[in-house]
């Protein structure tokens, strides 16, 4: 199977995760980037069942929208049942490396206001050890060359994401050559330099389900 049939296969496995629970006033919160948008595809068909979604950026709001989907603020409504988004890279912990997409912050805040994390990726994502895909730092643009000699100093290799700019209007840092032996400790770390508005770590909320697509099916792992 290619890698795009591999993302439908777990689009169409995460539609049939969330399906049983939908109500009438559910409202689902949606990732960023190509997986999530194989899944918000998939949910025009049952829009009736659900009052709407909540976005992670501006790319999946518009897209929701142009599907008939109602797109909610966050502020507007409380705790969501679902998260749906894909992964850069993905542990046996559910721990996860996102942000490929710059939409790192936003899917933080998102996530954290979700009951479950359904994570949806193929199996190039899943690795060992978190850290061989760059990862993403979203900094405030008058601290980048100060959070560059932070990074440094913790031994990455950092690379600022040319003409990028995020749906907060902040910009990129890549991280190269990270050894990330404890992903909790460093996405703290990260976080207490000044100028860091967050990073691609999640490890503190990291998912609660993986739905992985590999070649002989989608293999399901549950944490909690
Ligand atoms: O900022 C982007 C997000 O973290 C995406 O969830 C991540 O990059 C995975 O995207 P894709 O499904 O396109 O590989």
């Amino acid at each position: 199977m290619t890698q795009d049939e591999l993302k439908a296969a777990v689009a169409d496995a995460a539609i049939k995760e969330i399906e049983p629970w939908l109500d009438k006033g559910t409202v689902l919160g949606i990732g960023t980037g190509s997986t999530a948008n194989l899944f918000i595809d998939r949910l025009k068909l049952l829009r009736d069942s659900f009052k709407g979604a909540v976005a992670s950026s501006q790319a999946s709001a518009e897209r929701l929208k142009a599907l008939g989907i109602d797109v909610l603020e966050l502020n507007s409504v409380g705790t969501l049942p679902f998260y749906i988004d894909g992964a850069d890279e993905v542990n046996a912990d559910l721990q996860m490396i996102k942000g490929g997409g710059a939409a790192l912050t936003r899917e933080k805040i998102v996530a954290a206001c979700a009951q479950r994390f359904i994570c949806i990726a193929d199996d190039s994502k899943y690795v060992a050890r978190l850290g061989e895909f760059p990862l993403p730092i979203e900094v405030i643009p008058m601290a980048r060359s100060y959070v560059g000699r932070e990074l440094v100093k913790l031994g990455a290799e950092p690379v600022y994401r040319q003409g990028v700019l995020t749906d907060n209007g902040n910009q990129i840092i890549d991280c190269y050559d990270f050894n990330i032996k404890d992903p909790l400790e460093l996405e703290a770390r990260l976080n207490a330099i000044a100028g860091v508005v967050t990073n691609g770590l999640f490890a503190a909320r990291g998912a609660d389900v993986l739905l992985l697509g590999k070649g002989d099916g989608v293999e399901r792992t549950a944490l909690r």
